[in-house]
């Protein structure tokens, strides 16, 4: 038998002002994992949706186990043991895992909900990807690192001979990718192919047998992932060579604080935390999923209440703790979950840019200089380089990683003082992050400050002027930039003390 599953060959489609792919080839093995690499808007998604029968191809043929085949639908590709699990989450957040796992298929004793054989049988396939979730409990009272951990167990809850993975561990800790790559190699060893879409190079290192590198909507090139290095396929995803992952910058030398937070506390989530944030700094903010760092951030932006504690910007101290009172005393926040809190999806590019900024652009109060708020979107969509055949094109259109742009764009609007940035380049690929650390590097230079929380060490460590660890809402650690590296870090955001 050949050990080829699937094979897609010169795969086209367009939408409206797009040719999002052209002419594409890939090909996959029984038992590999292969990798699916390229810049943001590549055409990697819309190549896997067309897999997974969620868009139809214009052009192009489907070869699954030697025989060409119709994916016209979920349902179709599903039946041919298809599976995907998607860059954002699908789960119903009103129903329970088990609900959420066998959606459509549920268990039935007659013609009633047999709940129990249900819960039993979603306990058995957590318990086998080693996650202690309850069956039982609400996605709404998930983390974002559970919920990706139901996605994964609903989709190997279909017993697929073929599994796509859209960036699934975007939001996963150490430990969770672990486990998430040791299920991975007994599915290889199964026969399953896997493919994997991730902007994450060093963590494919550990687990991708080929690699298919895509540029703007165009096959580049399959190569044996172990036997690449990072440069060539950098160099074959963005076409040219890029010398260094991170700008360099000048070091902070300021000793005038911008913010200050005090004895922070909120009941089971804040354990009275203190810091400084000085004038033209990057304070990095580390520690496992949980430790309590997007908490700490929507804390100060007023999004989540607190118990006690103070914040001060400058010599004004917050006291009523709202958002409206954190933006008007200059913070910004990008939060990490953009589908949810960033983006008006049905909104145009340049509405979702200029969302809150709009004020800032009437030529007299209540009417709008629609001239001026265009030419703005539109130096800042240039300057970003967000890939939109238009400003006028639905932010809902766009991929992932263009979506994430949209919203640093909308601060940079904004022109705040302090920027928090939560996970700012989470599902962003490798030159555009260079382009976003050129802008935090650029706003510090100018005076700002940020705050950013990234659960990429090397990030981390490349960016931060120093960098504060957090475990179950304390500070248990403070490292300057020579004395950060992943191992203090970890001791630290791993320390019981
Ligand atoms: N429904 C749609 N309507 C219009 N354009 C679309 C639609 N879906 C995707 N596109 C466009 O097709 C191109 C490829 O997008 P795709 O999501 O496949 O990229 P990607 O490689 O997965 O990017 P990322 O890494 O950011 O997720 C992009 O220019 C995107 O804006």
């Amino acid at each position: 038998m050949s050990d080829v599953l699937l094979e897609m060959k010169k795969i086209t489609k367009r939408f409206p002002g797009v040719l999002a792919l052209n002419r594409v080839d890939f090909d996959l093995y029984r038992g590999e994992v292969h990798a699916l690499l390229g810049e943001n808007g590549a055409g990697k998604s819309t190549l896997m949706k067309i897999l997974s029968g969620v868009c139809q191809k214009d052009e192009g043929e489907i070869i699954f186990k030697g025989s060409p085949v119709i994916i016209d639908g979920p349902l179709a590709a599903r039946n041919l043991g298809i599976s995907i699990i998607h860059q954002e989450f699908n789960l119903c957040s009103h129903l329970t895992v088990a609900q959420n796992i066998f959606i459509g298929r549920e268990h039935r004793k007659g013609w009633f909900l047999d709940e129990n054989r249900q819960n039993r049988a979603a306990a058995d396939l957590l318990e086998s990807l080693n996650l202690a979730i309850a069956p039982d409990r609400l996605v709404s009272t998930l983390t974002v690192a559970q919920q990706q951990m139901v996605e994964i167990a609903k989709a190997l809850s279909f017993n697929s001979g073929i599994l796509i993975m859209d960036e699934p561990t975007a939001a996963l800790t150490d430990s969770e990718i672990d486990c998430l790559f040791r299920v991975m190699n007994r599915l290889r060893d199964q026969g399953v192919g896997i493919i994997y879409i991730s902007h994450r190079l060093e963590e494919l290192a550990i687990i991708a047998d080929r690699a298919t590198v895509m540029r703007d909507g165009e096959y580049v090139n399959t190569v044996n992932y172990k036997a690449s290095t990072l440069d060539e396929l950098i160099c074959m995803m963005v076409g040219r060579e890029l010398d260094n992952l991170f700008p360099p910058r000048q070091p902070v030398t300021s000793d005038q604080v911008a913010l200050s937070v005090k004895n922070l506390c909120r009941e089971g989530v804040l354990d009275a935390v203190s810091f400084d944030l000085y004038r033209g700094e990057i304070l990095g903010f580390s520690g496992l999923m949980g430790a309590g760092r997007t908490e700490l951030a929507r804390a100060i932006f007023g999004a989540d209440p607190i118990d006690s504690g103070e914040i001060t910007l400058g010599r004004r101290q917050l006291m009523n703790h709202s958002v409206e009172e954190a933006i008007e005393a200059g913070v910004g926040y990008l939060t990490e979950d953009r589908k949810l809190e960033g983006l008006a999806l049905g909104l145009s590019v340049q509405a979702n840019t200029m969302l809150s900024n709009y004020p800032k652009y009437a030529s007299v109060p209540g009417v709008i200089n629609e001239k001026k708020v265009s030419s703005v979107a539109e130096k800042l969509s240039r300057r970003l380089r967000i890939k939109t055949p238009s400003l006028k094109q639905l932010a809902g259109n766009l991929s992932g990683g263009n979506q994430q742009k949209i919203i640093i764009a909308r601060w940079l609007c904004r022109e705040s003082d302090i920027f928090i940035f939560d996970e700012p380049t989470r599902g962003i690929d490798v030159s555009a992050r260079y382009e976003i650390y050129e802008l935090m590097n650029e706003l510090v230079q100018q005076g700002k400050s940020i705050i950013m929380i990234s659960s990429e060490l090397p990030e981390i460590i490349g960016l931060s002027d120093r960098i504060l660890v957090m475990r179950h809402g304390r500070i248990t650690g403070e490292l300057s930039r020579e004395q950060a590296s992943q191992k203090s870090i970890l001791k630290y955001a791993t320390f019981e003390g």
